[in-house]
């Protein structure tokens, strides 16, 4: 029988969309003790193990325990041994959990700890921020390699791989930049799509095979290189909370899990500080139109959200982000003269040297406001570079509330919060600073 070419074509795509691969990222929180690496097998073997990428964070809060360890190294003081023990203590007390004494899972750990203490010793870059992606790394290498050698005991092929030898970038190390054609090029030639695969997320490497990352929290971002790259049918982020919700359960005692939404929306909400999809990762997604679907790790049986094209948000609600601590700055000229295009690009020109991300602005004719993360710790550096040319007025410590798709009420419970110093409206989105204490 001969198919009609539309026939023949929708046959293929089905054909194909079966092949797809399945792209999983499990953070930090999941896999933060034995219980929990136990919990994400138990999950893998119920959503099926095949033609799957398993993207893993470092375990727990371990990443933080590496800055520790990178901070007693670069600044030489006497805690280095004592920051290192406590990452060795921690991962040791997992195996043992997990595995038998005899167990290769024990050399392989120790084996990665011998390369750390290497580099440790043998190290002469003074660069603070290559010093910190070799150190940084060995969180991942562990958290995957012991992962891996579970599954492989109770009995569960992999195939755990060095994502350095996968995603490259150039050598901005600390927030390094994906060199998309050679990855590509890479992981369709090398990756083996019809096995359930564990690698690391947040590392990568430069052309020099020295070890770069994405930037914190940068484990999203690698599920979705490795998406776009496979051309996957979905990115799945398992996370301890039930999905994207209409507001940071850490800050609201009421929240709504949003079944449904747009990458407009998911981008949106990241780009004013949501903190629960990493902002780079919707990119690469939206171009090849693969859907997210951000899960529950402890109730794996629910739905969680999906982020796709064009839909609307499911339910229509208003959504509330917050950012604390942040600095809100008017600045006038000591002459009272306008606000105007060459001072303000002048002030932004300074706000990028000294690398302080704004999140609101307004200006009036005389003064111009402006909100910022003083993230890098350098404000007061800031602040001496503009003072004999403006009068700068600062507030510390304010917060920063965004509502999208607000209303009166939601507007209401954000004012009762505090006193509001600075309202921003706009179609969608109101911005208020407020004073809370
Ligand atoms: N709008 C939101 N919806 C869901 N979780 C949110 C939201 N805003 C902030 N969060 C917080 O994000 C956390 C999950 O993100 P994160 O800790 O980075 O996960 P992981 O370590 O798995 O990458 C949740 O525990 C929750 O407290
Ligand atoms: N371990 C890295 C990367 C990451 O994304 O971690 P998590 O998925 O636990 O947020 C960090 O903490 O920054």
């Amino acid at each position: 029988m001969v198919c009609d070419s539309n026939e023949q074509r929708k046959f293929s795509k089905i054909y194909s969309r079966e092949l797809k691969m399945k792209i999983f990222k499990f953070g930090g929180a999941s896999i933060k003790d034995a219980a929990g690496v136990k919990n994400v097998i138990t999950i893998l073997q119920s959503e099926g193990i095949e033609n799957t990428v398993v993207v893993i964070s470092a375990m727990g809060k371990i990443t933080n325990a590496f800055e520790a360890v990178i901070d007693a190294y670069y600044y030489k003081t006497d805690q280095l041994s004592e920051k290192l023990g406590f990452i060795e203590a921690f991962h040791k007390t997992i195996i043992n959990d997990l595995f038998d004494k005899n167990d290769p899972i024990y050399k392989e750990i120790d084996i990665l700890l011998g390369e750390l203490s290497w580099f440790l010793a043998r190290n002469t870059s003074q660069r603070y921020n290559y010093v910190y992606d070799q150190i940084i790394c060995f969180g991942e290498l562990l958290s995957t390699r012991i992962v891996s050698a579970y599954l492989t005991k109770i009995g569960i092929e992999n195939n755990w791989f060095d994502v350095r030898n996968y995603i490259k970038t150039d050598s901005n190390y600390r927030d390094a930049k994906v060199d998309w054609a050679l990855t590509q090029d890479i992981i369709s030639k090398k990756l083996d799509a019809s096995k359930l695969n564990i690698t690391q997320g947040f590392i990568a490497a430069n052309d020099t095979e020295n070890t770069t990352t994405l930037g914190r929290e940068g484990s999203d971002y690698t599920a979705g290189i490795f998406a776009y790259c496979l051309d996957a049918e979905s990115v799945t982020i398992w996370k301890d909370v039930s999905g994207v919700l209409n507001a940071d359960p850490r800050v609201f005692e009421e929240t709504t899990l949003l079944e449904q939404i747009s990458y407009e929306e998911a981008i949106e909400m990241a780009f004013y500080g949501a903190s629960v999809i990493h902002p780079k990762t919707l990119q690469p997604l939206e171009r090849n139109d693969i859907p997210l679907l951000v899960r529950s790790f402890i109730n794996p049986k629910e739905m969680g959200t999906r982020v796709s094209k064009g839909v609307r948000l499911v339910p229509h609600i208003p959504c509330f982000i917050v950012k604390k601590d942040q600095i809100l700055v008017s600045i006038s000229a000591l002459d009272f003269s306008f606000m105007v295009e060459n001072n303000i690009s002048y002030i932004f020109q300074k706000l990028h040297e000294y690398q302080l991300k704004v999140n609101v602005i307004q200006n009036s004719a005389i003064s111009f406001s402006v909100c910022i993360d003083n993230k890098f710790k350098n404000f007061d550096a800031f602040h001496d570079a503009l003072k004999k040319e403006f009068k700068i007025e600062v507030q510390q410590g304010v917060d920063l509330y965004t509502v999208r798709h607000f209303n009166e009420n939601a507007v209401a419970l954000i004012e009762a919060k505090g006193t509001s110093l600075l309202t921003q409206v706009n179609k969608e989105t109101i911005q208020i600073v407020l004073e809370t204490n």
